[in-house]
């Protein structure tokens, strides 16, 4: 992975999206997304057979399109359908234990504090994910809003560390987390329940690529 793929760092399951998930992928993949992330979860999420065929569907139309293709969390789907990465949070499996088992794969880490931060860095996550850096509606049970502080002081301590930012971001906000000092921005409803996820994404790409 390089720090470049992470500018317009998309991340949507069906629970975040009012037409088909399938269809806002390709509009946000034309308005040009760098990456996108499979985050299947809350209430009426896919499980199972259901929730690999999705993934089967959308890491297809990521393939065609040379976008990277990361699973939310859930790292044995990650693994059994050969994803290009996997994303983790504080309550999962340590990065270097998740990186042995998607072999080459990307990994990517929640992180709030230095001191997650740093155990990121240490444990071979390929770039971190912090927030929420703004308010949002789309995950309760976040951490209180950061703003870009946190962003700043990690660009300082390793400023070649790939960071991306997520949480309320929006076209408006975005290029107050670029110079903040992340490589990116990860965006659910800005892009998902936009009236043009094509559009939306390339006002995205404008600011942060
Ligand atoms: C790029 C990125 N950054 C942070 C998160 C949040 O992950 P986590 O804290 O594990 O919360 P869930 O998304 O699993 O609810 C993310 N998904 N992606
Ligand atoms: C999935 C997620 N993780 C967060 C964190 O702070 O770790 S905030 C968040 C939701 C981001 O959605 P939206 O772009 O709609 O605000
Ligand atoms: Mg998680």
């Amino acid at each position: 992975m390089n720090s470049e793929q992470l500018a317009v760092y998309f991340i949507a399951g069906t629970t975040n999206c009012l037409k088909p998930i399938e269809q806002i992928l390709q509009e946000a993949i034309k308005g040009g997304i760098t990456m996108f992330q499979f985050r299947e979860k809350g209430a009426n999420a896919k499980t199972g057979e259901e929730k690999k065929a999705l993934a089967l569907k959308l890491q297809s139309i990521c393939r065609s399109a040379d976008i990277p293709f990361i699973v939310n969390d859930d790292i044995d789907l990650a693994v059994e359908i050969e994803a290009d990465g996997v994303h983790i949070g504080q309550e999962d499996e340590a990065a270097s234990v998740v990186r042995e088992k998607i072999k080459g794969g990307i990994v990517g880490v929640s992180v709030h504090t230095m001191e997650e931060f740093e155990k990121a860095v240490a444990d071979g996550a390929d770039y971190v994910g912090t927030g929420p850096v703004y308010p949002t509606a789309t995950k309760l049970d976040t951490r209180p809003v950061a703003g870009t502080v946190l962003i700043q002081q990690m660009k300082n301590q390793q400023p070649s560390f790939p960071i991306v930012g997520i949480g309320g971001i929006t076209v408006q906000n975005a290029a107050e987390v670029m110079k903040a000092g992340a490589d990116g921005v990860s965006v659910i409803t800005a892009i998902s329940m936009a009236k043009s996820p094509e559009a939306a994404a390339a006002r995205f790409v404008e600011t942060c690529k």
